[in-house]
C-alpha cells in the first residue's frame, strides 16, 4: 500500500511540469540520497556532538582564547571552515544530480551556498541552553571568539543558531534543508538554470512529501528565509575584508585554497 499511498498523496499535475515527473520509487530513491549523503558528510556525528554539549571551556581556557592575536584566531577559525567546507563539497558531489549540472554551475552553487550550509550545519554543534557551540572539542560561549573582532557576526550566527534549534530540525530536515538552500535556481550567474531549477523541484517536492508523512509541513514556513542567510555570508565577506586590509599578507601566505577560491574574489586573486 506504500507506493499507493504516496500516489494518492501526491498531487503530481500540479506541481510538476512534464520533464520533471517522478515516480514513487524514484520519489523513494531521491530521499534516501539526500538523508544519506548529509549523514555521510557531517564532520561530527550527532550523537557526539550530544554527549559533549555540557563540555564548556573553563574561563582560563576562554582567557587563553581571548588573549590570542586576532591573527592568529583567524587563521585557527579559517582552517576550520575549511575543513568543513570540504564536507559541504562531498555532500554536494553525492546528491544525485549535482554531478550532473553544469561544472561552471556547481561551482556557482557551492561558491554561493557553502557559507549557507555551514550556518545551518553549525546549528547542529549548537547548544542552545547555554548558547555555546562546538569549537575545538569543547563549547564555548560567543566571548571565547572576542580577539576576532567581528562580534557582529559572531551575535548573528548565534541567533541564527537559536532560530534553528527552536525548530527541533531532525537530520533528516536538516538533510532537505541543506540540499534546497544548495540548489537555489535563482542565482544570477547560473548558466542552464533550468536543470538547477528541475532538480530543485525535485528535492523540494521530496522534502514536502517527508515533511506530509511525518506532520511537520508547518516547519516550512519557519525556516529562516534567504536573506537572512545570504545577509550574514555578506557581513561575513565584509569582516574578512577587513581582515585582509588589517593582515594583508596573511590571507595570501596562510590561508588554505579553497577558502580563498570560495571567499576571495578572483579579479583580487590575479
Ligand atoms: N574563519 C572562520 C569561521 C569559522 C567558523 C564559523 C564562522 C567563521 C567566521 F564567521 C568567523 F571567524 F568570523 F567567526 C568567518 F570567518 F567565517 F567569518 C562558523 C562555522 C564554524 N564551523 C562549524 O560550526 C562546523 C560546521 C560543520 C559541522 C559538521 O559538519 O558537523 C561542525 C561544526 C566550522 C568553521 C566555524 S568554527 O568552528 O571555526 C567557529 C568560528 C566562530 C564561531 F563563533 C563558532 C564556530
Amino acid at each position: 500500500f506504500h507506493n499507493l499511498e504516496s500516489y494518492c498523496s501526491l498531487n503530481f499535475s500540479s506541481f510538476f511540469p512534464p520533464e520533471c515527473m517522478i515516480s514513487a520509487t524514484e520519489l523513494e530513491l531521491l530521499m534516501q540520497n539526500v538523508i544519506f549523503a548529509h549523514q555521510e558528510t557531517c564532520q561530527f556525528r550527532q550523537e557526539n556532538l550530544q554527549i559533549l554539549r555540557w563540555e564548556t571551556f573553563s574561563p582560563e581556557e576562554m582567557q587563553n582564547f581571548q588573549q590570542k592575536p586576532m591573527d592568529q584566531m583567524w587563521e585557527r577559525c579559517v582552517c576550520h571552515i575549511t575543513d568543513a567546507i570540504q564536507y559541504i563539497v562531498e555532500f554536494a558531489k553525492r546528491l544525485s544530480g549535482f554531478t550532473d549540472l553544469n561544472p561552471n554551475d556547481q561551482i556557482v552553487l557551492l561558491k554561493a551556498g557553502a557559507m549557507e550550509l555551514l550556518l545551518i550545519r553549525m546549528s547542529r554543534a549548537f547548544n542552545c541552553f547555554n548558547n555555546t557551540v562546538f569549537f575545538e572539542g569543547k563549547y564555548a560561549q560567543l566571548e571565547l571568539f572576542h580577539s576576532l573582532g567581528c562580534t557582529d557576526l559572531i551575535t548573528s550566527m548565534f541567533d541564527l543558531c537559536q532560530s534553528l534549534c527552536a525548530l527541533n530540525l531532525s537530520e533528516h530536515e536538516m538533510a532537505f534543508f541543506n540540499a534546497i538552500t544548495l540548489l537555489n535556481p535563482s542565482y544570477p550567474w547560473l548558466q542552464d538554470k533550468h536543470k538547477v531549477d528541475t532538480l530543485y523541484r525535485k528535492i523540494h517536492f521530496a522534502f514536502r512529501h517527508l515533511l506530509r508523512r511525518t506532520h511537520r509541513e508547518f516547519i516550512l514556513m519557519k525556516l529562516p528565509e534567504k536573506e537572512k542567510l545570504s545577509n550574514i555570508c555578506q557581513l561575513h565577506l565584509e569582516k574578512l575584508n577587513i581582515f585582509r586590509q588589517m593582515y594583508p599578507t596573511i590571507a595570501w601566505e596562510r590561508f588554505p585554497p579553497l577558502y580563498k577560491e570560495l571567499f576571495i574574489s578572483e579579479t583580487e586573486n590575479s
